[in-house]
């Protein structure tokens, strides 16, 4: 079923930008001979000589999530979740034409471009979605058991490095107070319902105060996520989450092995910020959702869309499916490590395709 969907020829399009995984990898052949030499010694040692030597990073391509989810669940379950795929993202131009059934359930995952390349250290997922369509829900949901991830959370750390004292407070205070007259609160710290007035919405001022902003605390923000990527690698957890609401539109999506979209339908999406955040008005609410990059053009970036228009339990269930998609396979993971013309073979592989990949994606945005 999956095949004739052209599913099957989707995975070549999803060999993106991996310069951190290739660093890990590499790092991770120079740093960890000893993790390695649990190993056959007779195998193991030509292989991390031979990718110490050529530099090229034993690469892990699963390209059977799909095939995994298949196994696992019956083409009844499975059914639903590969009718969501955008025929647009397949390769095959014969099941691109083929009528696509229409979503039959509110709240899916929709599995495409599935080959997230998981790697021998980490993987690192990307969590995005439009402001107020679930990331934080689906981000406790990760984060608890029976497998759960480490999460770094964009809006916490984006919270911590402007507190007062910090280099982006002292910026931002500079940039914003002649023009924010009530910017501070009484202890000192920022008025960040003043300051979203400010920045967010569709009018030029609006665009240019936020670039402002993003240009004050993007560059502290990456540079907390970087090294808490670091400090989970050295942990040695085979995946981390970077729950990060402006991940396309910030470009981080290239250090991703894997972007998970969490989307919803735009009036739930304007309910949901609503009922959450009381104190905005309709206005308000519509000029945050205006400010980042639209749900369709997130939809056509992501590897993975999770659509969370029904109950927590479906987006529980969803979430889940994405878990077990994403998981790693052992079995593919050793060959590579004992078979170096494998690992190799797969590395050129990826490299080529990541390139051709790369064009396409160009052409079509
Ligand atoms: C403008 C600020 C003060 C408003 O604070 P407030 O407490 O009302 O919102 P909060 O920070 O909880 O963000 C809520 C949501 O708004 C959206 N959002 C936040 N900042 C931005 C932005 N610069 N552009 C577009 N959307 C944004 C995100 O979806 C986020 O999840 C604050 O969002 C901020 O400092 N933004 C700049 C930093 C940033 O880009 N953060 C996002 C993660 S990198
Ligand atoms: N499937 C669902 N059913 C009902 N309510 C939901 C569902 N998913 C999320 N919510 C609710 O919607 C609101 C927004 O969710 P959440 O905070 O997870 O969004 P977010 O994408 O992290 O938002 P932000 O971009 O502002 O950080 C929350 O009040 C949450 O409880």
């Amino acid at each position: 079923m999956l095949a004739e969907r052209g599913i099957h020829r989707s995975q070549k399009q999803c060999h993106r930008g991996q310069l951190v995984g290739i660093t890990l990898d590499v790092s991770a052949a120079l740093l960890c001979p000893v993790k390695h030499s649990k190993l056959t010694h007779m195998h193991t040692r030509p292989a991390v000589l031979t990718s110490l030597a050529m530099g090229i990073r034993l690469s892990h391509t699963y390209p059977t999530p799909a095939k995994r989810a298949h196994e696992l669940l019956s083409d009844d379950t499975l059914r639903p979740l590969f009718n969501a795929v955008d025929p647009s993202s397949c390769l095959n131009a014969s099941a691109a034409a083929t009528p696509q059934p229409q979503l039959t359930s509110p709240s899916q995952t929709n599995l495409k471009r599935y080959n997230y390349n998981t790697r021998v250290t980490m993987l690192i997922i990307g969590l995005t979605g439009g402001i107020a369509t679930g990331k934080s829900t689906v981000s406790s949901l990760l984060s608890s058991p029976p497998n759960p991830l480490p999460i770094l959370d964009a809006d916490v750390i984006a919270r911590e490095v402007v507190l007062p004292g910090t280099p982006a407070y002292r910026a931002i205070v500079s940039h914003f107070s002649p023009t924010v007259p009530d910017l501070l609160e009484d202890d000192g710290t920022l008025n960040r319902a003043a300051l979203g007035r400010a920045v967010f919405g569709e009018s030029e001022d609006a665009k240019r105060e936020r670039k402002v902003l993003n240009g004050i605390t993007h560059p502290a923000v990456k540079r907390a996520l970087v090294w808490g990527v670091l400090k989970a690698w050295v942990r040695g957890e085979w995946a981390v989450v970077l729950d990060v609401p402006l991940l396309f539109e910030g470009g981080l999506d290239k250090f991703c092995g894997a972007t998970v979209l969490v989307a919803c339908d735009l009036k739930i999406q304007k309910e949901r910020l609503l009922q959450r955040n009381p104190h905005l008005s309709e206005e308000e609410a519509d000029q945050r959702i205006a400010s980042q990059l639209s749900l369709e053009d997130k939809r056509r970036r992501a590897n993975i869309v999770i659509e969370n228009d029904g109950s927590l339990e479906d987006l529980e269930r969803s979430v889940r499916g994405v878990v077990e998609a994403l998981k790693p396979w052992g079995l593919v993971t050793l060959m590579e490590w004992l078979i170096p013309g494998f690992g190799l073979w797969m590395a050129g592989k990826e490299w080529l395709m990541r390139n051709y990949w790369r064009g396409e994606r160009k052409a079509k945005l």
